[in-house]
């Protein structure tokens, strides 16, 4: 089976403009508009101003009809080059939403009375599927719902979720235990116990937030958008009181004409922020968007924008920088002990550790002595699950206590049981694997030390130069992880972080996030385990890996459906781009109002006081046309900008402050050029119709 990636449309494509062109007239509604309240402003100026265009033809309005019919249209077309705008940057995300939702068939399951592989099953539909239900999953059937692999292994085609079609392994015990709906099984059975309800599931989450139906502004977009009402507001104020102000004036100068409901309409649209206004839903989906095309899936645009500031980044070891398989490849036996000794003591020890370590031990003293693993446990016995508390797993049967685990723990425990007897090979076979940087489990029986399992995993490839280019955008890897030092080092060495926590616990990657907040930094972390969860809830930024367990993706607030740690530079990256470009374009729409006050104040106190002839610096046609050319000006500059809204300002990475500097030149020089040069054509343009 194989499924592609859909291949990335471009925002203009024409399956894209066409449903934005129609969805920009349907965000006409005022209701729908109330989210963008300068953009509501704008519209209720277009109804004033379509009004007294209907009075101009009917001869109540003394104006001529040209004029108040064009300043009309263009104000509507201000409102829905905003809209588009937004529709756009929708577009390929809804498109990509239909394909996911039209890949979600009616899917059955077995629902499984006990969580048992013979257990027996009833067959139901998915939409029956609750949180806590346990279903079984065989080869070549699609998984009903998210869930976590309770038990088994399996080989999952994750391409209806990911695009990826590449298997991957799920498993119960470990980091790679969790499941995700709509996903299929290729090889092997599972059994799954539920984790979301039907309309929760994680397809769902995301078909919800890459069609913008979840989205919620970020508290840097509602700041913004204070300050945008706040100014439109005293744009509104200045220009209510110029009425009364020029009715004064033409009665005291016994000449000229007050200036009128259209012009003061116009005058107060081309004041108001509306360039940023109508482009700032925009750049935020459409930086989400990107970073959807990247495999990422932001559960909150705030995250995104926080990855934008990040300068300490904390990543989990296993799974996250290596593989995550870990496997057992070699026993080491310490104390005159034999290898078989040890291979069966390990193995006795493993025969209920369901975690990919355990299982891998069973395997390798199956292939190197022939051990089966009899289904039936021994009947006396007692399970020790592992935890990364304990970092210790085991049994107890027959009078013996095997145990494996790390070995500090596991000598803790033979001299808590009055053994003082400690191989004198044991600390250099242990230092020697783990320098090597694989993770030696130390493995007893009773009191006596047997051995040491080496427990191999890979860096992930290509890892060392995104770390080296995430060190010259000023971000600080940390790598934390519950193994020994020596091996911590090692692969701390090989995968060149700058830093790194070795045996921590939950509580440790907790409190390390903690101090790195208090100290002042913005924290992001990256982890797949049950163990990284609390640390992912209390990081500014939470990168779950997709392979994880379902309290890491639960716990964290933008998730990698590629499980690539490297991914927070793209996300980084993204969040830098919307922070940019957010501040470059309100910098230009702000500066565009210099021009603005040049074109119309002259053209509106000319109509009071003729002879102020020497105001009109830029020498403009007629006082119409310069109050109709800045309002074109102002509406055609929205769909000039969207392409730059979409992409996102181009990402340089150089320190902040030169690169403050150099924003604010090219756009709030710009942005006070532009207008002058774009008004006055237009106003050439324009003067040769009238
Ligand atoms: N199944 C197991 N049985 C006994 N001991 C184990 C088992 N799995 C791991 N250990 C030991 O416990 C230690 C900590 O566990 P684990 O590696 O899962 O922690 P972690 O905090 O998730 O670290 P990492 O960053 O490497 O994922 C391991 O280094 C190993 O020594
Ligand atoms: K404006
Ligand atoms: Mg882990």
């Amino acid at each position: 089976m194989s499924v592609h990636k859909p291949e990335p449309v471009s925002i203009f494509d024409k399956q894209i403009v066409g449903p934005a062109l129609v969805s920009s007239l349907k965000k006409l509604n005022p209701i729908e508009l109330w989210r963008n309240p300068v953009m509501l402003c704008v519209e209720i100026a277009s109804v004033i101003t379509l009004i007294t265009f209907i009075l101009s033809l009917t001869g109540a309005n003394k104006e001529p009809a040209w004029f108040t019919g064009q300043v009309s249209v263009w104000l509507w077309l201000t409102v829905i080059f905003a809209n588009f705008s937004e529709s756009l940057a929708e577009g390929r995300g809804k498109a990509r939403a239909a394909s996911l939702r039209s890949s979600r068939t009616s899917v059955s399951a077995k629902l499984l009375s006990k969580p048992e592989f013979d257990s027996a099953f009833t067959t139901v539909g998915a939409s029956q599927l609750r949180k806590g239900d346990v279903i079984l999953v065989g080869a070549n059937e699609i998984i009903a719902g998210d869930g976590d692999v309770i038990a088994g292994a399996a080989l999952v085609n994750e391409a209806a979720v990911t695009g990826e079609s590449a298997p991957v392994v799920r498993e119960s015990g470990g980091d790679r235990s969790a499941v995700t709906g709509g996903t299929t099984v290729i090889a092997n059975s599972i059994i799954v116990r539920i984790t979301a309800n039907p309309g929760e599931t994680f397809l769902d989450r995301m078909i919800g937030l890459i069609e913008g139906a979840k989205r919620r502004k970020t508290p840097n977009e509602i700041a913004l958008e204070v300050l945008l009402i706040a100014l439109t507001l005293v744009f509104l104020l200045v220009c209510i009181n110029i009425s009364p102000l020029s009715i004064y004036s033409v009665k005291a100068a016994g000449q000229g004409t007050p200036v009128s409901l259209t012009v003061l309409t116009a005058l107060f649209v081309c004041l108001a922020p509306t360039t940023i206004a109508a482009l700032l839903p925009a750049i935020g989906i459409a930086g989400m968007d990107r970073l959807f095309q990247k495999n990422v899936i932001a559960l909150s645009g705030r995250a995104i924008e926080a990855a934008g500031d990040v300068n300490v980044l904390l990543l989990d070891k296993t799974g996250t920088i290596t593989h995550g398989n870990r496997e057992a490849v070699a026993f080491v036996p310490v104390g005159g002990h034999t290898e078989q000794e040890l291979a069966e003591a390990a193995f006795t020890a493993s025969l209920a550790d369901e975690t990919p370590e355990g299982r891998s031990v069973v395997a390798l003293a199956r292939e190197k002595f022939g051990l089966k693993k009899s289904d039936a446990m021994p009947a006396d016995a007692e399970v020790i699950e592992f935890s990364a508390e304990t970092r210790l797993s085991g049994i107890n049967t027959g009078g013996n206590q095997y145990r494996k685990g790390a070995a500090d723990s596991t000598i803790a425990f033979v001299k808590k049981n009055g053994c003082i007897n400690i191989p004198a090979n044991l600390s250099d076979v242990v230092d020697t694997i783990a320098r090597a940087g694989a993770t030696p489990l130390v493995v007893c029986k009773g009191c006596e030390i047997l051995g040491v399992i080496n427990l191999k995993d890979i860096v992930k490839a290509g890892i060392q130069e995104r770390f080296l280019q995430l060190r010259s955008m000023g971000i600080r890897t940390v790598m934390i992880t519950g193994d020994n030092p020596l091996t911590a080092a090692a692969i701390a060495a090989e995968a060149q972080v700058d830093d790194f926590l070795a045996q921590a616990k939950p509580e440790d990657k907790l409190r390390l996030i903690k101090e790195n907040q208090e100290a002042g930094f913005m924290v992001a972390m990256t982890g797949d385990g049950t163990n990284d969860a609390p640390a992912l809830a209390q990081a500014d930024v939470a990168v779950a890996m997709n392979t994880g367990t379902q309290p890491a993706r639960e716990a964290a607030n933008i998730i990698d459906l590629d499980s690539n740690p490297t991914k927070l530079l793209d996300i980084v990256e993204v969040g830098k781009q919307i922070l940019m470009t957010r501040g470059n374009l309100t910098t230009f729409s702000i500066s565009n109002d210099v021009a603005k006050y040049f074109a119309i104040i002259p053209a509106m106190m000319l109509s009071v006081y003729p002879q102020l002839g020497v105001l009109n610096v830029m020498h403009l046609a007629t006082p119409l046309s310069a109050i109709l050319s800045a309002v074109i000006f102002n509406a055609i500059i929205i769909p000039l900008l969207v392409p730059l809204a979409l992409k996102g300002t181009k990402f340089r990475p150089m320190p902040a402050e030169k690169l403050l500097i150099h924003n604010l030149l090219l756009y709030g020089v710009g942005g006070i050029i532009a207008p002058f040069a774009g008004i006055k054509i237009i106003d050439m343009c324009v003067a040769m119709f009238v």
